[in-house]
């Protein structure tokens, strides 16, 4: 016979979380769905494998007695956090819940946030943030402030040792920028999302500039203009395959290999491969073709792709295995580098050496972006970057020279000079310290300038130029680079070089840490 205290506190307990589970309540909650947004939880639903969620914390209660908090129970203190698998690989997610007070931060809900950042540490698993939240709790002053600095400091000790994903479902707003900032991935979701330092109103009262949220801060902004976020999804449902396909490409931790895919051993690399890249260096054409050729068939997963065209990122795989892609994309400025450009892809290169991801580099570029902007905005700085990135890393780094390498660029774009393992060009590379024009236009202006006929003699000292350095022989008779392949070789040269380079051993000087030129 059960024994009846036993059956009532058993009932007091299954009421007690039924009760925490309706969350901010049915009215909020249908606001929510009204404005296009899941709720916290059916969130965490959609994230993960079916049955896999593990709550912990769901107890916890602030202890704010200012402002009549204490007369409010906030459940769960509105945020839900826990562990939970995704395609069987174990992750730590949190997910705040608007419908309670906003999302607000407080003491209690930061604190929840914290030990998951803890516990994702101490398993070396990746910790996913969802973010819907109208910021530091203000009746909770100082205590929030507390919360939001203790969450930054461990995404930061967190940083290269386990990857951070944030998706941004709802507002995030002042303080609460910064922690989705410092993780490797900021997903937003289109028109429910806007982050912001500081909102329209406060922005009208001290500059006097009038914006609304969306283009202040919305997910394609932020996509587009500012890099802020990585990856622009239609809604929260895409927004949760988002994470799932990224996780995909990514280890655990960085210790851990990523797990490798099936991928189709039949696949041979179409003949049309070698039409992509034209001799003709003014004719362009969409790198991501030759890349959609190379790589599994489907596997391309770009990353940052509506922000600085110019260069083109992503993950993509090579015989079931995980690459970090980097390509100059010759249709947007010609392919040049510019301090967007520069800041996107040492930042993806950096992610990927953190985590044991080999970087492969399709180099086709003019160079430096001319202009005052540029000089003005910093580009030696952050052009600095890239060298600095690439030169860093030590991991297997692949390069293929499409066309244009030309002076800093060249050096820039993962030559063999900054530590690359293998450097290939196809016959159409041109690998010199600048464009056979400008070249020539310069070392021989005198004599062009006093010859009977200046045009002939440029076109000629032009010709003469491009003839010693428009192309790979001279790069590759001093064992810059390793060979001169045609593109259809692409694919299984990738493949040998990458299979010799995974046992890479890079010996690094002792330090503390670098200082890459922010
Ligand atoms: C986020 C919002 C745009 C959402 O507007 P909506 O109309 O959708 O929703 P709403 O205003 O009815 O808010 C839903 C419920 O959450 C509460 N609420 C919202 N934000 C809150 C906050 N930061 N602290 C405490 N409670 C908050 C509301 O009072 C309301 O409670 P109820 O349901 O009981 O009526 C707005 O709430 C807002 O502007 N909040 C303040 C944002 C802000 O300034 N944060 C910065 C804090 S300072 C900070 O973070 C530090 C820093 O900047 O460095």
């Amino acid at each position: 016979m059960p024994d009846e205290e036993l059956i009532q506190k058993i009932e007091e307990l299954k009421k007690k979380k039924e009760s925490l589970l309706v969350g901010g309540g049915k009215e909020r909650i249908e606001k929510q769905h009204k404005t296009g947004k899941l709720t916290a939880r059916e969130r965490i639903e959609d994230l993960v494998d079916e049955g896999t969620f593990e709550e912990i914390d769901m107890l916890v209660k602030h202890r704010c007695t200012y402002f009549g908090l204490d007369k409010k129970e906030f459940p769960y203190d509105g945020v839900v956090t826990g562990f939970g698998e995704i395609k069987g690989k174990k992750v730590a997610i949190f997910s705040q819940d608007f419908t309670i007070q906003g999302g607000s931060l407080g003491e209690m809900h930061a604190k929840k946030i914290m030990k998951l950042q803890d516990l994702a540490m101490r398993y070396g698993i990746p910790l996913i943030g969802i973010n819907d939240s109208g910021g530091a709790r203000i009746q909770e002053a100082v205590d929030a402030l507390y919360g939001y600095g203790g969450i930054f400091y461990r995404n930061t000790q967190a940083s290269g040792v386990i990857p951070q994903i944030t998706v941004i479902a709802g507002p995030c707003a002042g303080g609460a920028v910064y922690s989705p900032a410092i993780t490797d991935f900021v997903i937003m979701v289109d028109q429910t999302s806007q982050m912001f330092i500081t909102g329209p109103q406060v922005i009208k009262t001290v500059t006097g500039e009038n914006i609304d949220k969306e283009n202040l801060g919305g997910a394609k902004i932020h996509n587009s203009k500012s890099g802020v976020a990585h990856l622009l999804a239609k809604d929260d449902g895409q927004a949760m395959e988002l994470v799932r396909k990224l996780l995909s490409y990514i280890p655990s931790n960085n210790m851990d290999p990523v797990e490798p895919a099936d991928y189709d051993k039949s696949y041979k690399v179409p003949e049309e491969i070698n039409e992509i890249v034209s001799p003709n260096p003014k004719k362009s054409y969409d790198v991501k073709d030759l890349i959609n050729l190379v790589f599994d068939p489907g596997s391309f997963f770009e990353i940052h792709a509506h922000f600085a065209k110019n260069i083109v990122v992503g993950f993509a795989r090579l015989e079931g295995k995980s690459v970090g892609i980097i390509a100059n994309q010759p249709k947007i400025l010609a392919g040049s580098l510019d301090i967007d450009a520069s800041d996107k892809a040492a930042r993806f290169i950096r992610f990927c050496d953190s985590f044991n991801i080999p970087v492969i580099t399709f180099v086709d570029t003019p160079g430096y972006l001319p202009g005052v902007s540029q000089e003005h905005g910093g580009i030696i700085r952050h052009g600095a970057k890239l060298l600095y990135a690439y030169s860093e890393s030590t991991v297997p780094m692949i390069t293929v020279i499409l066309r244009k390498a030309y002076g800093g660029a060249y050096i820039a774009m993962a030559s063999q000079h900054l530590g690359a393992d293998f450097v290939f060009a196809y016959p159409t590379a041109e690998i010199a310290v600048m464009g056979s024009e400008g070249a020539a236009n310069i070392i021989f202006a005198k004599e062009i300038e006093s010859s009977e006929n200046p045009e002939e003699t440029r076109k000629k000292r032009v010709e003469e130029y491009k003839e010693r350095f428009a192309n790979p022989y001279e790069a590759a008779s001093r064992g810059y680079i390793e060979d001169v392949i045609e593109p259809i070789e692409t694919r299984k040269k990738l493949s040998a070089s990458l299979s010799i380079a995974y046992s890479k051993v890079k010996p690094t000087p002792s330090k503390k840490h670098g200082n890459i030129p922010l």
